[in-house]
């Protein structure tokens, strides 16, 4: 899906956090929203999750202007073609890991109705192989931040919103989570990553700075030949 922002300004508190920014994150790419802690990096990821509203511009998904969609197609939205990675993690603590990813119960030691071999497949990815049953409050920082990204490739969504996906995260992670990331897109999926991790930003195949005019760019080792400069 191709996600737009064109022309939003957004207001929190009744300050100006957003003006006039411009972002295009087209299907197959990962797009990088960088700049200096503050310059708006979350506020502009929600915005183009539909998680939050906009004062002025519009939001298009596919061209089509979803700016003010209802409560009820937005919530479609999500529950049909986006994933989220956010600061908090939105892990519940009381679940089992099996039940974070997958969103399905297990009753009284029955059979998961989720899809056991491909919840099998993600927790090996993001280094948590074989911790289904574990209770997710149990897990340390860096483990539930590997987790929500766990229940965002289950998901096999279209649209993956991702806030500092590798901030908690060792070297090894760290570059496994990249490679996860880049692999998605490679698929097709739309990848958007607010960050300040370098190596994050050099895997992905555009870097949108906020805040500034003008200024999204393809880049980094993903970079397809013929493609360069501004868009
Ligand atoms: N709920 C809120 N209430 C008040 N101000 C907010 C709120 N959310 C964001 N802001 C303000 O909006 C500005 C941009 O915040 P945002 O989190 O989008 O920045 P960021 O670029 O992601 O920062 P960082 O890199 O530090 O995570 C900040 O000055 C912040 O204080």
């Amino acid at each position: 899906m191709l996600i737009q922002a064109k022309g939003i300004s957004v207001a929190i508190g009744g300050r100006t956090v957003l003006n006039d920014e411009n972002v295009r994150c087209s299907p197959g790419n990962m797009t990088a929203l960088v700049g200096p802690s503050g310059c708006g990096k979350t506020t502009l990821l929600h915005t183009l999750g539909l998680l939050l509203p906009v004062n002025e511009g519009q939001i298009l998904i596919d061209g089509k202007d979803v700016t003010n969609y209802s409560t009820k197609a937005r919530r479609k939205f999500w529950r049909d073609h986006a994933a989220f990675v956010l600061q908090d993690y939105g892990i519940m603590d009381e679940e089992s890991v099996a039940f974070n990813v997958t969103m399905k119960s297990s009753i009284l030691g029955r059979r998961m109705k989720g899809n056991q071999e491909r919840l099998s497949q993600v927790l090996e990815q993001t280094g948590l192989p074989g911790r289904e049953d574990e209770l997710a409050g149990h897990l340390s920082g860096g483990e539930k931040q590997r987790l929500a990204l766990a229940r965002a490739i289950y998901k096999d969504a279209s649209v993956l919103f991702v806030d500092e996906p590798t901030a908690s995260l060792d070297a090894t992670n760290r570059g496994k989570v990249i490679d996860l990331f880049a692999d998605f897109a490679a698929r097709g999926s739309t990848v958007i990553v607010s960050t300040h991790d370098s190596e994050m930003i050099s895997a992905c195949d555009a870097k949108h700075e906020v805040g500034l005019k003008n200024s999204t760019y393809h880049t980094g080792m993903r970079e397809k030949a013929g493609i360069g400069g501004a868009i």
